[in-house]
Protein backbone atom coordinates (compact mmCIF):
# COMPACT_ATOMS: atom_id res chain seq x y z
CA UNK A 1 0.00 0.00 0.00
CA UNK A 2 1.00 3.51 -0.83
CA UNK A 3 2.43 5.80 2.03
CA UNK A 4 0.52 8.97 2.25
CA UNK A 5 2.66 11.78 2.66
CA UNK A 6 2.39 15.20 3.88
CA UNK A 7 4.93 17.37 4.27
CA UNK A 8 3.24 19.70 1.92
CA UNK A 9 -0.10 20.31 0.19
CA UNK A 10 -0.76 22.62 -2.26
CA UNK A 11 -4.30 24.28 -2.30
CA UNK A 12 -5.83 24.60 -5.56
CA UNK A 13 -8.71 26.87 -6.41
CA UNK A 14 -11.61 24.38 -7.78
CA UNK A 15 -12.94 26.51 -10.11
CA UNK A 16 -9.69 27.07 -11.88
CA UNK A 17 -9.79 24.55 -14.55
CA UNK A 18 -5.70 26.18 -15.80
CA UNK A 19 -4.76 25.43 -11.80
CA UNK A 20 -6.46 22.06 -11.21
CA UNK A 21 -4.71 20.60 -14.55
CA UNK A 22 -1.27 21.49 -13.26
CA UNK A 23 -2.30 20.42 -9.91
CA UNK A 24 0.07 17.33 -9.40
CA UNK A 25 3.34 18.21 -11.47
CA UNK A 26 4.47 20.37 -8.94
CA UNK A 27 6.35 18.10 -6.25
CA UNK A 28 3.24 18.69 -3.39
CA UNK A 29 2.64 15.91 -1.81
CA UNK A 30 -0.44 16.34 -1.69
CA UNK A 31 -3.50 18.62 -4.09
CA UNK A 32 -5.43 20.26 -1.86
CA UNK A 33 -8.69 21.40 -4.20
CA UNK A 34 -10.88 23.70 -2.80
CA UNK A 35 -14.34 24.07 -3.04
CA UNK A 36 -15.08 26.13 0.04
CA UNK A 37 -13.12 29.45 0.77
CA UNK A 38 -11.22 30.29 -2.57
CA UNK A 39 -14.84 29.65 -4.43
CA UNK A 40 -17.05 32.50 -4.57
CA UNK A 41 -20.66 32.19 -3.83
CA UNK A 42 -21.73 31.79 -7.41
CA UNK A 43 -19.32 29.55 -8.54
CA UNK A 44 -19.93 27.20 -6.21
CA UNK A 45 -21.39 24.51 -8.35
CA UNK A 46 -19.31 25.04 -11.40
CA UNK A 47 -16.38 24.56 -9.28
CA UNK A 48 -17.93 20.98 -8.50
CA UNK A 49 -18.75 19.77 -11.59
CA UNK A 50 -15.12 21.31 -12.99
CA UNK A 51 -13.64 18.76 -10.40
CA UNK A 52 -15.83 15.75 -11.29
CA UNK A 53 -14.71 15.87 -14.92
CA UNK A 54 -10.93 17.30 -13.90
CA UNK A 55 -10.11 14.64 -11.08
CA UNK A 56 -10.47 10.85 -12.86
CA UNK A 57 -7.68 13.40 -15.60
CA UNK A 58 -5.21 13.74 -13.30
CA UNK A 59 -2.34 12.09 -12.50
CA UNK A 60 -1.88 10.67 -8.62
CA UNK A 61 1.19 8.57 -8.97
CA UNK A 62 3.15 10.32 -6.49
CA UNK A 63 0.55 12.59 -5.31
CA UNK A 64 -2.28 12.31 -2.38
CA UNK A 65 -5.65 13.56 -3.70
CA UNK A 66 -7.86 15.75 -0.77
CA UNK A 67 -10.60 18.06 -1.68
CA UNK A 68 -12.01 20.39 0.33
CA UNK A 69 -15.55 20.41 0.73
CA UNK A 70 -18.24 22.99 1.73
CA UNK A 71 -18.82 22.75 5.51
CA UNK A 72 -21.51 20.19 6.48
CA UNK A 73 -23.88 23.06 8.06
CA UNK A 74 -24.35 24.08 4.41
CA UNK A 75 -26.80 22.22 1.97
CA UNK A 76 -23.33 22.49 -0.59
CA UNK A 77 -21.27 20.38 1.96
CA UNK A 78 -23.23 17.27 1.28
CA UNK A 79 -23.91 18.43 -2.52
CA UNK A 80 -19.64 17.85 -2.09
CA UNK A 81 -19.78 15.27 -0.29
CA UNK A 82 -22.06 13.09 -2.71
CA UNK A 83 -19.89 14.56 -5.80
CA UNK A 84 -16.27 13.94 -4.50
CA UNK A 85 -16.62 10.21 -2.94
CA UNK A 86 -17.37 8.28 -6.23
CA UNK A 87 -13.84 9.52 -7.15
CA UNK A 88 -12.01 7.86 -5.45
CA UNK A 89 -10.11 10.78 -3.45
CA UNK A 90 -7.51 9.92 -0.49
CA UNK A 91 -8.96 12.13 2.04
CA UNK A 92 -11.88 14.62 2.19
CA UNK A 93 -11.08 18.11 4.39
CA UNK A 94 -13.66 19.18 5.84
CA UNK A 95 -13.79 22.86 7.17
CA UNK A 96 -15.02 24.29 10.77
CA UNK A 97 -15.55 20.96 12.11
CA UNK A 98 -17.21 21.78 15.65
CA UNK A 99 -18.51 18.87 17.06
CA UNK A 100 -17.88 14.28 16.96
CA UNK A 101 -21.29 14.12 15.93
CA UNK A 102 -21.15 15.72 12.68
CA UNK A 103 -17.90 13.22 12.23
CA UNK A 104 -19.94 10.41 12.64
CA UNK A 105 -22.73 11.10 10.74
CA UNK A 106 -19.90 12.26 7.46
CA UNK A 107 -18.95 8.60 8.54
CA UNK A 108 -21.91 7.12 7.89
CA UNK A 109 -22.62 9.19 4.72
CA UNK A 110 -19.05 8.08 2.93
CA UNK A 111 -19.93 4.64 4.20
CA UNK A 112 -23.34 4.92 2.40
CA UNK A 113 -21.71 6.05 -0.87
CA UNK A 114 -18.49 4.01 -0.81
CA UNK A 115 -20.93 0.96 -1.02
CA UNK A 116 -23.64 2.37 -3.27
CA UNK A 117 -20.49 3.12 -5.75
CA UNK A 118 -17.99 -0.01 -5.02
CA UNK A 119 -15.36 2.11 -3.62
CA UNK A 120 -12.76 -0.22 -1.73
CA UNK A 121 -10.13 1.76 -0.61
CA UNK A 122 -11.77 4.14 2.21
CA UNK A 123 -12.07 7.45 1.54
CA UNK A 124 -10.15 9.05 5.02
CA UNK A 125 -11.62 12.20 6.83
CA UNK A 126 -8.91 15.45 7.77
CA UNK A 127 -11.51 17.03 10.14
CA UNK A 128 -10.02 21.29 10.51
CA UNK A 129 -10.46 23.01 13.59
CA UNK A 130 -10.70 26.44 12.71
CA UNK A 131 -13.13 27.77 15.44
CA UNK A 132 -13.00 28.23 19.10
CA UNK A 133 -15.94 25.43 19.36
CA UNK A 134 -14.02 23.22 17.24
CA UNK A 135 -10.69 23.95 19.33
CA UNK A 136 -12.32 22.99 22.61
CA UNK A 137 -13.83 19.43 21.06
CA UNK A 138 -10.61 18.69 19.59
CA UNK A 139 -10.05 15.52 21.58
CA UNK A 140 -13.71 13.99 20.72
CA UNK A 141 -13.46 15.01 16.91
CA UNK A 142 -10.01 13.69 17.01
CA UNK A 143 -11.66 10.03 18.05
CA UNK A 144 -15.20 10.28 16.53
CA UNK A 145 -14.33 7.92 14.22
CA UNK A 146 -11.72 5.68 12.85
CA UNK A 147 -11.82 7.20 9.14
CA UNK A 148 -10.10 10.73 10.71
CA UNK A 149 -6.59 10.49 10.20
CA UNK A 150 -5.81 14.00 10.50
CA UNK A 151 -6.77 17.06 12.34
CA UNK A 152 -5.75 20.46 10.78
CA UNK A 153 -5.37 24.01 11.71
CA UNK A 154 -6.97 26.54 10.30
CA UNK A 155 -5.37 30.16 11.40
CA UNK A 156 -7.21 32.72 9.18
CA UNK A 157 -10.73 31.47 10.10
CA UNK A 158 -9.49 30.99 14.09
CA UNK A 159 -8.32 34.31 13.88
CA UNK A 160 -11.52 35.65 12.51
CA UNK A 161 -13.22 33.28 15.03
CA UNK A 162 -11.47 34.87 17.74
CA UNK A 163 -12.06 38.69 17.31
CA UNK A 164 -7.89 38.97 16.70
CA UNK A 165 -6.34 40.33 13.88
CA UNK A 166 -3.84 38.99 11.83
CA UNK A 167 -0.41 40.26 14.17
CA UNK A 168 -2.11 38.60 16.98
CA UNK A 169 -0.27 35.56 16.57
CA UNK A 170 -0.22 35.11 20.74
CA UNK A 171 -4.21 34.29 20.58
CA UNK A 172 -3.46 31.23 18.51
CA UNK A 173 -0.76 29.75 20.77
CA UNK A 174 -3.21 27.83 23.04
CA UNK A 175 -5.60 26.69 19.88
CA UNK A 176 -2.83 25.47 18.28
CA UNK A 177 -1.22 23.60 21.26
CA UNK A 178 -4.34 21.87 21.95
CA UNK A 179 -5.44 20.96 18.19
CA UNK A 180 -1.45 19.60 18.11
CA UNK A 181 -2.21 17.06 21.68
CA UNK A 182 -5.56 16.36 20.74
CA UNK A 183 -4.22 15.25 17.38
CA UNK A 184 -0.92 13.00 18.39
CA UNK A 185 -3.12 11.55 21.37
CA UNK A 186 -5.18 10.03 18.90
CA UNK A 187 -2.31 8.80 16.50
CA UNK A 188 -3.60 11.58 14.33
CA UNK A 189 -1.87 13.59 11.26
CA UNK A 190 -1.92 17.15 12.23
CA UNK A 191 -1.21 19.54 9.28
CA UNK A 192 -0.58 23.38 9.83
CA UNK A 193 -1.79 26.20 8.16
CA UNK A 194 -0.73 28.16 4.87
CA UNK A 195 1.69 31.21 5.37
CA UNK A 196 0.19 33.49 3.45
CA UNK A 197 2.51 35.92 2.24
CA UNK A 198 4.00 34.22 -0.95
CA UNK A 199 6.61 37.14 -1.60
CA UNK A 200 8.34 36.44 2.26
CA UNK A 201 10.95 33.11 1.57
CA UNK A 202 12.29 33.42 4.82
CA UNK A 203 8.95 34.13 6.62
CA UNK A 204 8.18 30.69 5.34
CA UNK A 205 10.86 28.75 5.83
CA UNK A 206 10.72 30.09 9.70
CA UNK A 207 6.98 29.06 10.00
CA UNK A 208 8.12 25.80 8.44
CA UNK A 209 10.50 25.23 10.67
CA UNK A 210 8.31 26.34 13.75
CA UNK A 211 5.53 24.25 12.78
CA UNK A 212 8.08 21.29 12.68
CA UNK A 213 9.56 21.64 15.88
CA UNK A 214 6.10 21.88 16.96
CA UNK A 215 5.13 18.38 15.91
CA UNK A 216 3.09 19.13 12.72
CA UNK A 217 3.69 16.50 10.36
CA UNK A 218 3.51 18.63 7.27
CA UNK A 219 1.90 22.11 6.21
CA UNK A 220 -0.61 23.45 3.60
CA UNK A 221 0.52 25.53 1.09
CA UNK A 222 -1.12 28.11 -1.25
CA UNK A 223 1.05 28.45 -4.35
CA UNK A 224 3.67 25.78 -6.16
CA UNK A 225 6.67 28.09 -5.12
CA UNK A 226 5.99 27.43 -1.56
CA UNK A 227 6.31 23.79 -1.91
CA UNK A 228 10.35 23.36 -1.92
CA UNK A 229 10.95 25.07 0.92
CA UNK A 230 7.86 22.96 2.83
CA UNK A 231 9.65 19.87 1.80
CA UNK A 232 13.04 20.25 3.02
CA UNK A 233 11.53 21.55 5.84
CA UNK A 234 9.98 18.27 6.90
CA UNK A 235 12.59 16.06 5.45
CA UNK A 236 15.19 15.19 7.63
CA UNK A 237 18.83 15.91 6.55
CA UNK A 238 21.25 13.80 5.10
CA UNK A 239 23.72 14.47 8.67
CA UNK A 240 20.25 13.51 10.99
CA UNK A 241 19.30 10.34 8.96
CA UNK A 242 23.37 9.14 9.23
CA UNK A 243 23.03 9.92 12.91
CA UNK A 244 19.97 8.08 12.82
CA UNK A 245 21.11 5.15 11.60
CA UNK A 246 23.86 5.26 13.89
CA UNK A 247 21.60 5.83 16.78
CA UNK A 248 19.69 2.63 15.89
CA UNK A 249 22.56 0.22 14.77
CA UNK A 250 24.45 0.68 17.85
CA UNK A 251 21.33 0.31 20.52
CA UNK A 252 20.93 -2.74 18.64
CA UNK A 253 24.52 -4.22 19.29
CA UNK A 254 24.18 -3.05 23.23
CA UNK A 255 21.15 -4.46 23.16
CA UNK A 256 22.55 -8.34 22.12
CA UNK A 257 25.04 -7.46 24.70
CA UNK A 258 22.29 -6.78 27.33
CA UNK A 259 22.91 -3.09 27.74
CA UNK A 260 19.82 -0.79 27.36
CA UNK A 261 21.80 2.61 27.70
CA UNK A 262 24.96 3.61 26.26
CA UNK A 263 27.04 6.74 25.12
CA UNK A 264 27.37 7.81 21.68
CA UNK A 265 29.83 10.56 20.56
CA UNK A 266 29.19 11.97 24.35
CA UNK A 267 25.26 11.97 24.60
CA UNK A 268 22.78 9.22 26.48
CA UNK A 269 21.46 6.80 23.97
CA UNK A 270 18.69 4.79 25.46
CA UNK A 271 14.74 3.92 24.04
CA UNK A 272 13.12 7.07 24.07
CA UNK A 273 16.13 8.23 22.21
CA UNK A 274 15.84 5.70 20.04
CA UNK A 275 12.02 6.44 19.31
CA UNK A 276 13.06 9.45 18.13
CA UNK A 277 15.43 7.98 15.53
CA UNK A 278 12.98 5.46 14.46
CA UNK A 279 11.03 9.02 13.29
CA UNK A 280 13.59 10.53 11.35
CA UNK A 281 14.22 7.30 9.36
CA UNK A 282 10.48 6.62 8.55
CA UNK A 283 10.59 9.86 7.46
CA UNK A 284 13.29 9.06 5.32
CA UNK A 285 11.84 5.98 4.30
CA UNK A 286 13.75 3.32 5.96
CA UNK A 287 12.66 0.31 7.82
CA UNK A 288 14.32 0.81 11.09
CA UNK A 289 14.17 -3.44 11.04
CA UNK A 290 16.33 -3.62 8.48
CA UNK A 291 19.43 -1.92 10.46
C1 LIG B 1 -7.39 30.67 4.35
C2 LIG B 1 -7.60 29.67 3.28
O1 LIG B 1 -8.63 29.07 3.20
S1 LIG B 1 -6.25 29.33 2.22
C3 LIG B 1 -6.90 28.25 0.99
C4 LIG B 1 -7.68 28.94 -0.10
N1 LIG B 1 -6.83 29.73 -0.96
C5 LIG B 1 -6.35 29.25 -2.14
O2 LIG B 1 -6.65 28.17 -2.57
C6 LIG B 1 -5.40 30.16 -2.87
C7 LIG B 1 -4.48 29.38 -3.81
N2 LIG B 1 -3.49 30.23 -4.43
C8 LIG B 1 -3.76 31.09 -5.44
O3 LIG B 1 -4.88 31.19 -5.93
C9 LIG B 1 -2.62 31.91 -6.01
O4 LIG B 1 -1.36 31.32 -5.77
C10 LIG B 1 -2.58 33.38 -5.50
C11 LIG B 1 -3.88 34.09 -5.80
C12 LIG B 1 -2.32 33.40 -3.99
C13 LIG B 1 -1.41 34.09 -6.19
O5 LIG B 1 -1.63 33.99 -7.59
P1 LIG B 1 -0.53 34.50 -8.64
O6 LIG B 1 -0.05 35.86 -8.21
O7 LIG B 1 -1.09 34.36 -10.01
O8 LIG B 1 0.64 33.43 -8.43
P2 LIG B 1 1.94 33.19 -9.31
O9 LIG B 1 2.26 34.41 -10.15
O10 LIG B 1 3.01 32.74 -8.39
O11 LIG B 1 1.56 32.00 -10.27
C14 LIG B 1 2.56 31.34 -11.05
C15 LIG B 1 1.99 30.12 -11.72
O12 LIG B 1 1.57 29.18 -10.73
C16 LIG B 1 0.19 28.89 -10.89
N3 LIG B 1 -0.40 28.78 -9.55
C17 LIG B 1 -0.40 29.75 -8.60
N4 LIG B 1 -1.01 29.31 -7.49
C18 LIG B 1 -1.40 28.03 -7.76
C19 LIG B 1 -2.05 27.05 -6.99
N5 LIG B 1 -2.45 27.30 -5.75
N6 LIG B 1 -2.27 25.86 -7.56
C20 LIG B 1 -1.87 25.58 -8.81
N7 LIG B 1 -1.24 26.49 -9.59
C21 LIG B 1 -1.01 27.68 -9.06
C22 LIG B 1 -0.38 30.08 -11.66
O13 LIG B 1 -1.55 29.69 -12.38
C23 LIG B 1 0.76 30.41 -12.57
O14 LIG B 1 0.76 29.46 -13.63
P3 LIG B 1 1.28 29.86 -15.12
O15 LIG B 1 2.70 30.27 -14.94
O16 LIG B 1 1.10 28.59 -15.91
O17 LIG B 1 0.39 30.99 -15.55
O1 LIG C 1 -5.59 26.35 7.54
C1 LIG C 1 -5.94 26.23 6.39
O2 LIG C 1 -5.78 25.18 5.74
C2 LIG C 1 -6.51 27.43 5.70
C3 LIG C 1 -7.77 27.88 6.33
O3 LIG C 1 -8.83 27.42 6.03
C4 LIG C 1 -7.70 28.88 7.39
O4 LIG C 1 -6.60 29.34 7.75
O5 LIG C 1 -8.79 29.26 7.87
MG1 LIG D 1 -10.47 28.21 6.93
Amino acid sequence: MRIKKYRSMLYVPGNNPAMVQQATIYGADSVLLDLEDAIAPDEKDAARDLLRHHIPLLDRENCVLTVRVNGLDTPLGEQDVRAMVPLQLDAIRVPKVESAVAMQQLDALITELEREHGITQPVEIHAMIETARGVMNAADIATSTPRISALTFGAQDLLADLGLRRTDRAGLTFPRGQILMAAKAARLHVLDTPFIDIEDEDGLRASAEEAKSLGFTGKAVINPRQIDIVNQVFSPSPEEVTHAIRVVGSFNAHKAAGSGVFALDGKMVDRPVVEQAITVLRLADIDPATL
